[in-house]
């Protein structure tokens, strides 16, 4: 079978973006955006991918860097499908390995966008980075040796700033992202007329985006292959909702790429659409996926099927979440009944293991805030939310170290990866063979992790431990099913 590269070819087109990040989420989202917005709003733009971290671009060259997009899900009660081969990437470049290109890119005349997706822990300050590190550690003070070389290429030329359309799931990423570069621009002291050219020639955009990514289907890649009739080491598999919500009504005329079959809105009140969709969306999945591995179960359409799973999140969702919401009730219901639809879509694996990565700063982000909420409406800790941090604690609790990662071991006999920041799994590591209520205290304790110290609400650090006991005494899928029978 021939590879996707042998069929199709990449039209060369001026660069207009640069992207943080590689992975599956941004190129079945903003990639493939662009990539119609070529096609049909004569948007004329190619993507330059910049991999942060360490990493290899050799699966991105064998492939010229095209790949497909393949779409599969319900809409307006019928089957969806759509593939899409991806040819807008003009080249995927090395932070790390190849430093020199990545600055080169500085000087590209076209370029107007910085689009970014490093996940919720990428947007970072580190106060080590130094200026004469190539290239420092994280994604805004890669940015800021970026954006300055453009200010110092261009001596200061009002007309060649960038806009930064970050898409990282943080609260107000853009201000968030700015605020990093601001930081690295006075801690390496450089001058006050680039701070000013920041201000007046670069733009820094809040976004929210949604779609569901699963990534690359290897359980059924055979049968994809065999539909499209080549290969494709880089497909990737998403749904067919769409949204992409753009805090500058202004950036509507110059970034082109939204379409019939992507949807992008521009408006200056994005906090109404972040709040539903990360509270109740992001919240579903990062409230019920850990226990649910633990239970044994793997995809989030496994757990929709499951009746134990299924009446948890439905007591989370209605129950503990939906009232928190600063929306009409009946507005929040819906909108929960519409996820409920998109995490039943039989053709797309979600997998648990995915959506486990990073679980520390996803909980802070898109649990507590309602945790807090619910307390402060009813007085109590709201149960489900309380048991999610306990299922959170007890599937990072592992003193096996494995590469870059801890390694888990679940009571369905395997093993899994638990993936997270370096300091917070060290940390892990060091206090989880402690007794349960050491263990909680610890982690619960460590406000650097979740913004304050969670052994500080009433009761709450007892909860936990209480859970995972009984977890470890009958099971997680049977704490599970008792828990929901007393509600
Ligand atoms: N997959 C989805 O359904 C989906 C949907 C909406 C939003 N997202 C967002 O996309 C992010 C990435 O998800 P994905 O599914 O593409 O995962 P992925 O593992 O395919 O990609 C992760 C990307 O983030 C980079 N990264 C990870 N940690 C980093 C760090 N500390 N600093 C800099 N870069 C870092 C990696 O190098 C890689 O480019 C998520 O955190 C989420 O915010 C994903
Ligand atoms: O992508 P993550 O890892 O930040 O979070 C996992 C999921 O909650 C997330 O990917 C959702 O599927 C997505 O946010 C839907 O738009």
């Amino acid at each position: 079978m021939k590879n996707v590269s042998e069929l199709y070819t990449r039209p060369s087109r001026p660069i207009k973006i640069l992207q943080f990040g590689e992975g599956v989420f941004l190129r079945a989202f903003a990639d493939y955006a662009v990539d119609i917005a070529n096609e049909e709003n004569n948007f004329n733009g190619n993507i330059a991918v910049i991999l942060p971290r360490s990493g290899k671009t050799d699966r991105f060259a064998k492939q010229n860097n095209i790949y497909t997009v393949c779409l599969r899900g319900q809409q307006d009660g019928q089957v969806y499908k759509e593939n899409r081969v991806i040819t807008s990437i003009d080249s995927v470049i090395s932070a790390r390995d190849e430093y020199d290109a990545f600055m080169a890119l500085a000087h590209e005349d076209a370029l107007e966008f910085v689009i970014s997706n490093t996940t919720d822990a990428g947007i970072a300050y580190n106060e080590a980075d130094q200026f004469s590190d190539c290239p420092p550690s994280t994604f805004p003070a890669k940015l800021t040796k970026f954006l300055y070389e453009r200010y110092t290429y261009y001596q200061g030329d009002i007309q060649k700033g960038l806009v930064m359309v970050p898409t990282e799931l943080n609260d107000d990423n853009g201000q968030l992202l700015k605020s990093c570069v601001l930081q690295y621009a006075a801690l390496w002291n450089l001058d006050d007329a680039f701070t000013a050219w920041l201000a007046s020639a670069c733009r820094f955009v809040d976004t929210l985006v949604d779609r569901i990514v699963a990534g690359y289907p290897a359980g059924n890649i055979d049968a994809i292959q065999e539909e499209l009739g080549y290969e494709d080491a880089l497909l990737d598999q998403a749904e067919p909702f769409s949204l992409w919500v753009i805090g500058d009504p202004s950036l509507a005329d110059k970034f082109t790429i939204g379409s019939d079959k992507f949807h992008v809105e521009f408006t200056d009140n994005i906090q109404a659409f972040k709040e539903q969709k990360v509270r109740i969306l992001n919240g579903a999945h990062t409230s019920m996926v850990l226990g649910a591995y633990l239970s044994g179960l793997d995809y989030v359409g496994q757990c929709m099927a499951d009746p134990v799973v299924r009446r948890s999140l439905d007591q989370t969702v209605f129950g503990e979440i939906v009232p928190t919401v600063d929306l009409p009730r009946e507005k929040a219901e819906a909108f929960a009944k519409a996820v409920y639809e998109r995490f039943e879509n039989p053709f797309v694996n979600h997998a648990l293991l995915a959506i486990s990565l990073n679980s520390i700063s996803k909980w802070k982000g898109r649990i507590l805030p309602t945790f807090k909420d619910s307390v402060a409406a009813t007085g109590k800790l709201p149960k489900w939310l309380t048991y999610s941090l306990a299922a959170l604690l007890a599937f990072y609790r592992s003193t096996e170290e494995g590469d870059g990662c801890l390694i888990g071991a679940r009571a369905a006999g395997n093993t899994y990866e638990i993936h997270d920041d370096a300091e917070k799994l060290a940390f892990i590591k060091e206090n989880a063979a402690k007794a349960t209520a050491e263990y909680v205290r610890a982690v619960m304790s460590r406000s650097d992790f979740w913004g304050e110290d969670l052994t500080a609400i009433a009761g709450f650090a007892d909860a936990v431990t209480a859970h995972i006991d009984r977890m470890a005494e009958v099971g997680v899928k049977a704490h599970i099913e008792e828990l929901g029978r007393d509600a």
